[in-house]
């Protein structure tokens, strides 16, 4: 059984972070392990309170699971503060980083609007995780803060994803839900350090149940890793997972509800995704 870890914080209306991961995990056959950053009060509606937990204490976390596991794949999703991220790093160092597929998901700020990731720590994201990534899965707004630059113009995707692979990573995937949301479809862009890319095009599906999107569709790419499967085939495994999430919505809650979970082993995608090279 392969072990895949979560690095996030809790959500209490179970459609986004540690929750989210767990349940994409199980789903797609792997052994979930987790490591929670931060509590949040949330639903569908919104995000009523955060209360972080003590970096040294997710130290212990980390250091209770590397002493007894060996971890095949990991994410990182909302980790809030420059201490953190600081003392993620220095556990990852110290645990081998090299031998795990990493997978940062440059969490910043939940539909509902509220902040899950302090201004002071993108630099630390920048230096000290950026570079142990296997593959990094910004949203275009979070591109642009991690790299400074405009992204308003499709070049301006590419532009940013090599400043992205400047840091060492082997990938990014630039997720294209927040981008020209008027069109029929939604495109992710693939750029890998070999050189490889590819789109990943999906029907744009008019829903309210978008909440989690980001944390499923990562947590997805780290199962397949975890499994053994190639970078850009558990890319493509993940976008399937996340799109059937999305097309078979649960309709819970009043605000921006959770994708559902169970839909790609019960429907699969529909042969709805497609990926075109370059
Ligand atoms: N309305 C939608 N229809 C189909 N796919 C979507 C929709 N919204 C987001 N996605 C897909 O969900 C995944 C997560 O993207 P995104 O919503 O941009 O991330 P985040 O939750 O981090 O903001 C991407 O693969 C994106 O293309
Ligand atoms: C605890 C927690 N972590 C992450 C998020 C953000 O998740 P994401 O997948 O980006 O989805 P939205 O919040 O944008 O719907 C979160 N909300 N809570």
């Amino acid at each position: 059984m392969n072990i895949a870890l979560t690095i996030a914080g809790s959500d209490s209306g179970g459609g986004a972070g540690i929750q989210a991961d767990l349940k994409t995990f199980q789903e797609l056959d792997v052994f979930g392990a987790s490591v929670i950053t931060a509590v949040t009060a949330q639903n569908t509606i919104g995000v009523s309170g955060i209360s972080a937990l003590h970096p040294l204490f997710v130290k212990s976390q980390l250091d209770a699971l590397y002493d007894d596991f060996s971890i095949a794949a990991l994410k990182t999703g909302m980790l809030f503060s420059a201490e953190m991220i600081e003392i993620v790093a220095e556990v990852l160092q110290e645990r081998d980083w090299q031998k795990q597929a990493i997978v940062v998901d440059p969490v910043m700020i939940a539909k509902g609007g509220a902040n899950l990731l302090q201004d002071t720590a993108i630099e630390v994201m920048r230096r000290q995780l950026l570079p142990m990534a296997a593959v990094c899965t910004p949203n275009i707004p979070e591109a642009e803060v991690l790299t400074g630059l405009r992204i308003e113009r499709q070049e301006q995707i590419r532009e940013a994803a090599e400043h992205l692979l400047d840091y060492g990573m082997q990938a990014v995937v630039m997720k294209g839900g927040h981008w020209q949301t008027t069109g029929e479809h939604v495109v992710d862009y693939v750029f890998m350090r070999s050189g490889e890319r590819f789109q990943l095009h999906a029907p744009r599906i008019a829903t309210n149940h978008t909440h989690g999107t980001g944390c499923t569709f990562s947590a997805a790419i780290t199962a397949e890793l975890a499994k053994g499967v190639q970078l850009r085939q558990a890319i493509i495994t993940a976008k399937r997972y996340v799109h059937a999430a999305i097309a078979h919505p649960l309709e819970l809650g009043r605000g921006h509800g959770p994708t559902n979970h169970f839909a790609y082993k019960k429907y699969g995608d529909r042969g709805e995704v497609t990926y075109v090279e370059g």
